[in-house]
């Protein structure tokens, strides 16, 4: 196996952007965040916040209706569509062509869920990052997998993985059946763990910031939103995965003085995403 480009702050600066300051919030990107089920909001509420505070202008969510207030009252920056069911998503109309879409986090599996994703797929023309339960609903329907437009980013767990590609018998084979896989469907797949991998076709990088702390509910949901906004300001998909896994893990090393592993949770990633953005700059 090749050996793995490692993603570093000297690596992230070969094409990490500077804000412009003439910039305004209609050239920052316009993402939207499709996810979110009865009991799962949360999910939403992170990947939404997420993707606007790692700098997009317009951040929209498309939730079921029960999830209305939690989204406006939660993240007030955040715009809200809401789908006609009110504890599971149904159907997807945007309405808009945003910049890039993330889709999954929370989504549940429901069988309208399943169709409607379908249909999203069968018309979706923006780039995209597919997570948690999309994923998971592109295991159950496989011939789905074949709809994904070219550089689609998926960011799998190992269980998300394990159901995608089928059971690996050693790190060796997981790493090929992935890189087969991510050649099959030109899509760059997210490894998520510790550390990160994420693998682009030939392309094999290794993060190199994250830690324990980071295994905690909701902060693969916070990285689909953090990707998601990269993809809405123009970084290419190859570039978003890579800036997006860089920063995410990055949050958890600043925090980890204060909060130590157990009491960190995910809102603390996006709590810290400006010191991990500004240590980009200095
Ligand atoms: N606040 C909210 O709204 C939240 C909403 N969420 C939403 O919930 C949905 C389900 O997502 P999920 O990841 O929680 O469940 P699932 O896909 O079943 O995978 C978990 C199972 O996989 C296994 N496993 C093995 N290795 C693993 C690893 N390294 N990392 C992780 N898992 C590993 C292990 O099973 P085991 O190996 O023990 O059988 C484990 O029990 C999804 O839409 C998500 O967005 C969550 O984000 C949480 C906060
Ligand atoms: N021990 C660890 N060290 C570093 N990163 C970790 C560790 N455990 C989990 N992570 C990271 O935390 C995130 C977990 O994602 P995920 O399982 O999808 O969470 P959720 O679905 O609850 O939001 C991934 O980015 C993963 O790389
Ligand atoms: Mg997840």
């Amino acid at each position: 196996m090749k050996v793995p480009l490692q993603i570093t702050k000297q690596e992230i600066l070969t094409f990490y952007k500077l804000i412009n300051p003439l910039t305004h919030k209609g050239i920052q990107g316009h993402a939207v965040i499709i996810g979110g089920s009865y009991g799962k909001m949360g999910a939403a509420v992170l990947a939404s916040g997420a993707c606007l505070k790692s700098g997009c202008g317009l951040v929209t969510a498309f939730i079921p209706k029960s999830g209305y207030a939690i989204l406006q009252i939660s993240n007030p920056e955040v715009m809200v569509l809401t789908d006609e069911n009110e504890n599971f998503i149904s159907g997807i109309n945007l309405k808009i062509q945003p910049q890039a879409i993330g889709i999954g986090p929370g989504l549940g599996q429901e069988k309208q869920t399943q169709q409607a994703f379908l249909e999203f797929l069968n018309t979706n023309k923006s780039p995209l990052v597919v997570d948690a339960d999309a994923l998971n609903i592109l295991s159950l329907n496989k011939a789905w997998l074949s709809l994904l437009p070219e550089n689609t980013i998926l960011t799998p767990h190992p269980k998300e993985l394990e159901r995608l590609i089928g059971k690996w018998g050693s790190e060796t084979e997981k790493f090929e059946n992935t890189i087969a896989f991510s050649e099959h469907y030109k899509a760059i797949i997210v490894m998520k763990g510790a550390p990160t991998f994420i693998i682009n076709q030939s392309k094999i990088y290794q993060n190199t910031t994250g830690n324990a702390a980071l295994a905690t509910a909701g902060s693969g949901d916070v990285l689909t939103g953090i990707i998601t906004s990269f993809l809405a300001q123009g970084y290419s998909p190859d570039h978003a995965a890579r800036l997006g896994v860089f920063i995410h893990g990055l949050t958890a090393d600043i925090a980890l003085p204060e909060t130590g592993y157990q009491s960190f949770i995910a809102s603390d990633i996006i709590k810290n995403l400006g010191k991990a953005f500004l240590s980009l700059d200095s």
